[in-house]
């Protein structure tokens, strides 16, 4: 069987990338609105209305109206990979990992997790939620984004500026990422989150440094590597680092990847660790994870069309 699927803003940053994982699989056929009408409300309207599934590829405010849109009787499902949804009543959070691919399998509106989002709940929902770490600490959170994650708009930024080596941003610390941060890590207080840009087109790093000394009830670095390791074993999209490397290192001009690695870095006694995520803003970060869930929702492979590492 064959299902349709419109992407709303498929020209833009994330919904090329979903149009190429997508390429090529028959499973799915892509619905497109040429350059004149990619706008027209109307048109968006029957197209939405009209598919099997529809990707939102939009900014927030769009998203919004992209949803006013559909109408109460349509059957059409939808991922939105905008901020818009994440916390809201009557969406799934598109994190199968997290969530359960049950959850997201049977959904009819899934918010696409947010790129930093994904590499922060990835390691505190599991430690959490198992009781490894306190629900009620004061986490931060400091990240650092390749500059295809501000979309176009930040691309071109950087492509016209190439004397920029380091961009702090969210300074008044209000990212958007924060609230879906809190509620699907399962934490008690917001993280202080401190998101910065480097001149590489696609990655990202995202690390939670943990003073487990102080922290009530906390458990050891090789607790916290273990737990981590169980909750995503069997998992072809995350994967979790049983060594402690030298380095870690984003590479300028990386090939895309949907993948997921996760760290745990311990001090020699024990009192300190640094839980770290490394992924690609546009895989596991945006457009890896909506074609995951549309795999799930379609009731394939989540794995089909995903840039992965070879078994
Ligand atoms: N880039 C990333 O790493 C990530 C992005 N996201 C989210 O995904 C969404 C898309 O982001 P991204 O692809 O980066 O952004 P881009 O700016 O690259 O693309 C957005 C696209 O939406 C189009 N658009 C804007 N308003 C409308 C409208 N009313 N109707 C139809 N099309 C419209 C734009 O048109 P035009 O080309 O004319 O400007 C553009 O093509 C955002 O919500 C973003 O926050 C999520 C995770 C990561
Ligand atoms: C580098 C950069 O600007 N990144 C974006 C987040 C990218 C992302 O995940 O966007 P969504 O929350 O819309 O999904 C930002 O900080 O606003």
């Amino acid at each position: 069987m064959t299902r349709s699927v419109f992407i709303d803003g498929a020209v833009g940053t994330t919904g090329l990338e979903i149009a190429e994982r997508l390429a090529g699989r028959n499973e799915f056929s892509l619905v497109r609105l040429d350059d004149s009408r990619r706008k027209d409300r109307e048109a968006r309207r029957d197209a939405l209305n009209a598919a099997d599934f529809a990707i939102l590829c939009l900014p927030d405010d769009a998203a919004r109206g992209a949803v006013d849109l559909i109408d109460p009787a349509s059957d059409v499902r939808v991922i939105d990979a905008s901020s818009a949804h994440r916390v809201a009543q009557g969406w799934t959070y598109g994190f199968p990992e997290v969530v359960g691919s049950d959850a997201v399998a049977r959904a009819a509106r899934v918010s696409n997790p947010g790129c930093y989002a994904t590499g922060f709940v990835a390691l505190l929902a599991p430690l959490v939620g198992r009781g490894l770490l306190p629900a009620d600490w004061a986490y931060t959170c400091n990240a650092v984004s390749g500059y295809s994650g501000g979309g176009k708009s930040l691309i071109e930024r950087f492509e016209s500026d190439t004397g920029i080596a380091w961009r702090g941003y969210a300074l008044a610390l209000g990212h958007k990422h924060v609230p879906e941060m809190q509620a699907h890590a399962g934490l008690v207080l917001p993280p202080l989150f401190s998101p910065a840009v480097i001149p590489a087109y696609r990655g990202m790093a995202v690390e939670i440094p943990l003073p487990l000394m102080a922290m009530p009830g906390a458990s050891a670095p090789a607790a916290l590597r273990e737990c981590l390791a169980d909750f995503y074993a069997g998992s072809r999209v995350v994967q979790v680092s049983g060594e402690m490397p030298d380095e870690l290192l984003l590479r300028r001009g990386q090939a895309p990847s949907d993948a997921l690695d996760l760290h745990v870095f311990g001090s020699a006694d024990g009192s300190q660790a640094r839980l770290v995520a490394m992924l690609d803003n546009l895989g596991k970060g945006a457009s890896g994870a909506a074609v995951q869930s549309l795999n799930l929702m379609a009731g394939l492979d989540p794995a089909s069309g995903l840039h992965l590492p070879k078994d």
